[in-house]
């Protein structure tokens, strides 16, 4: 691996991987679970790392939390090439959907414990802070007597005790009822609002999308987007016009604007953005009665996403 410094250090960055070839051996196979890829944490800024299943988010975590070693590229930490593993004190970690609790303690004693090893004092205020965040009551029973989801609450309050600067969760809400998934959101706004650079993958999309300002996406190895979630949810357009009949009856619109139709025949129209959906409804409100099945639907992440890597799947 080469040792060069970044070519710029970007404002806040934490950690980047950058040009990272990752491969493993399976049977004699080779597979290729990272590609030329490259990505910058910054402190503050929520990541969604988005991929369908095998594409190599995991092993990005993996990467960071030295559980793995790259075989091409370079990992900074601050802008200086990653050496040894200072840099896990930290990091804070839930890797597919679990902490590293030793569950024969309470998650008290695992927070003590755990800032022990990472050389941090233990702060009971903190503690105590987080646990009402995540709304956890047993403080004081083996992590062992808890069920599924409280146990990830307590491996949640354990990987940010120790106050991290980067902030890895791989697939945090799993097992986690509505309130666990509302309490694990407090608390990734309250790391980053303290400064921490968040990494969230989950194949939870709307859990994603209510948390991310930014989104990366790999595909088969590959970082196919890097950008603002709004970029990411604008790429072609972030509202559809539905009518459920020929658009036909309706005056013309405005230029560029023009009705396609579905297989159906019924009216459809992409708008890049709110200022667009204005201009359009303004246009059409006098012939709104004739326009009687009309609907704004919002475009999702959950559908950008899935047209994303439809295409890339295509195009690979
Ligand atoms: N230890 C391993 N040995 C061999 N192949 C591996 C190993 N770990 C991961 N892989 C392969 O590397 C690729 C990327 O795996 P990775 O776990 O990073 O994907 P992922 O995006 O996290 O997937 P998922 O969403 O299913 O968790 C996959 O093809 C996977 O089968």
């Amino acid at each position: 691996m080469g040792c060069a410094a970044p070519n710029t250090l970007e404002a806040g960055e934490v950690f980047r991987l950058e040009n990272i070839g990752k491969q493993y051996r399976r049977g004699g196979v080779r597979i290729d679970a990272l590609r030329d890829f490259s990505l910058a944490l910054r402190g503050g800024e929520v990541l969604g790392l988005l991929g369908p299943n095998g594409a190599g988010k995991t092993t990005v975590i993996k990467l960071l939390a030295s559980l793995l070693q790259a075989d091409s590229g370079q990992l900074y930490w601050r802008g200086a090439p990653l050496r040894g593993k200072r840099h896990l004190g930290e990091v804070g970690l839930i890797l597919e959907g679990r902490g590293a609790l030793n569950e024969r303690l309470s998650t008290w004693e695992n927070a003590r414990y755990f800032c022990a090893l990472r050389e941090r004092p233990f702060d009971p205020g903190h503690f105590d802070e987080l646990a009402a965040l995540l709304d956890i009551s047993d403080r004081h029973a083996p992590v062992r007597q808890l069920s599924t989801g409280n146990k990830l609450k307590s491996a949640l309050l354990v990987s940010v005790i120790h106050r991290p600067s980067v902030l890895c969760f791989d697939e945090p809400t799993i097992g986690l009822d509505l309130f666990g998934v509302a309490s694990l959101e407090r608390l990734i706004r309250y790391v980053a609002a303290r400064g921490a650079a968040v990494l969230i993958s989950s194949h939870d999309l709307r859990f994603v999308e209510q948390l991310a300002d930014r989104v990366a996406c790999v595909c088969r190895g590959r970082k196919v987007f890097d950008g603002p979630r709004q970029e990411f949810l604008a790429v072609e357009h972030a509202y559809q016009l539905q009518l459920d009949s020929d658009p036909a009856g309706l005056p013309a619109l405005p230029a560029p604007f023009a009705w396609r139709t579905d297989e159906a025949g019924a009216g459809r129209l992409d708008l890049r953005d709110h200022a667009e959906l204005c201009t359009v409804l303004a246009a059409i409100i006098g012939s709104l009665p004739a326009a009687r099945g009309l609907q704004v639907a919002p475009v999702t992440l959950q559908a950008k996403y899935q047209a994303l890597v439809q295409q890339v799947g295509v195009a690979a």
